[in-house]
């Protein structure tokens, strides 16, 4: 198999070692030409990964069509809101059996649609053809070869599989599912659910609320994901609480991150400044999950609070007052 990883931030670069460590050929795309010069002669990404080697097999080009050309596996690393407009412009460069994989954790604002969707529509790829890569995987660490594992989902076992075969090494460890939409909502909720853990460890609160969000922000995932088709189990694995916690616990998490600026009384402007050109996806999807999960008449309080406070202008401290003065309910 060989490999064109399309997008050459933290994960896409972090995902295209991993191929390269695995065996696989591959071909990173880096939109200037000057970064993929950087990942080509001295095998590093200065502006996602600092401070990381990259394997030496590992090349980088800023042609799309150059990275395409003979590439059976598509793995889609640029944000979920771009994910659209690049595909228009790569899907006449895609081979006709080629297997997509999309890494971007987001729900597309205007549609709502999921990314394998999204890549379904634009490219008129059958779902066999489309799959998802979704887990705890902090790219840094990744990168930095620590041990992880993650779930490769799609409704064809069999590609899952060849997926699987072509990004295990020793440190990464993937595992296939054919819950595509289930993996799919665990990975992007679970950003959502990390701002929220950032807003309230921002706002100075302790072990106890974030065990509560993370453990009712798993609640509305699952509530969501059923709503959807996806089965509960898949809540239960690395694409469910298994990136749930590592994003709510780490600071590496550009969400959690984002949200703790808001929570420390920062704007959404200067919490964006901050950022240096990293995306916190959970800032648009909380939008468009809460849309979703309208659409489907579930409640997800966390998710509708967040979006008020990324967008509606709520302070930190009253969303804290709001989801507590709901109603009493069971578990
Ligand atoms: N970084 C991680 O730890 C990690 C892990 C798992 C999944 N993801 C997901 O992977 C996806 C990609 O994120 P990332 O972390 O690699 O990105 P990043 O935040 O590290 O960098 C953003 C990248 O996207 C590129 N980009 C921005 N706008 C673009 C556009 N319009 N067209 C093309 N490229 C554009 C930038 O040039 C840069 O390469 C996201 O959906 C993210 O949620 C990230
Ligand atoms: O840095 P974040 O918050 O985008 O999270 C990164 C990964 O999705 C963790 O699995």
């Amino acid at each position: 198999m060989r490999a064109a990883v399309m997008g050459s931030g933290s994960w896409g670069t972090a995902m295209a070692a991993v191929l390269c460590d695995a065996g696989t050929p591959t071909v990173l795309w880096a939109r200037r030409p000057e970064l993929a010069a950087r990942i080509t002669d001295d095998h590093v990404n200065p502006d996602y990964l600092p401070g990381i080697d990259l394997p030496a097999s590992l090349s980088a080009v800023s042609s799309a069509r150059d990275a395409l050309d003979g590439a059976d596996l598509v793995v889609c690393a640029v944000p979920s809101q771009s994910l659209r407009a690049n595909l228009a412009g790569w899907r006449d460069q895609i081979g006709p059996d080629a297997t997509l994989l999309s890494l971007a954790k987001g729900v597309e604002s205007d549609t709502l649609k999921r990314m394998t969707e999204v890549i379904a529509e634009v490219t008129g790829a059958g779902d066999d053809r489309v799959a998802v890569l979704s887990g705890p995987n902090l790219a840094r660490e990744v990168a930095q070869r620590q041990p992880a594992a993650t779930v490769i989902a799609c409704t064809d076992e069999q590609r899952a599989q060849r997926v699987q075969d072509a990004c295990s090494t020793a440190y990464f460890r993937p595992y296939t599912n054919i819950d595509v939409i289930g993996c799919e909502i665990g990975g992007a909720v679970k950003n959502v659910i990390a701002l929220a853990c950032g807003m309230a460890s921002g706002a100075g609160l302790g072990e106890n609320t974030l065990a509560s969000i993370i453990t009712r922000g798993l609640a509305e995932t699952i509530r969501l994901g059923e709503a959807l088709g996806a089965r509960a189990e898949t809540f239960a694995g690395l694409a469910g609480v298994g990136d749930l916690v590592a994003t709510c616990s780490s600071p590496l998490s550009r969400n959690r991150s984002f949200g703790s600026r808001l929570g420390e009384g920062r704007s959404l402007v200067e919490a964006q400044e901050a950022t240096n050109g990293q995306v916190a996806e959970g800032v648009k999807s909380c939008s468009s999950v809460r849309a979703l999960a309208a659409a489907h008449d579930v409640e997800m309080p966390l998710t509708d609070a967040v979006h008020r406070v990324c967008h509606d202008g709520l302070g930190v401290r009253d969303a804290i007052v709001a989801l507590l003065s709901r109603s009493t309910k069971p578990e």
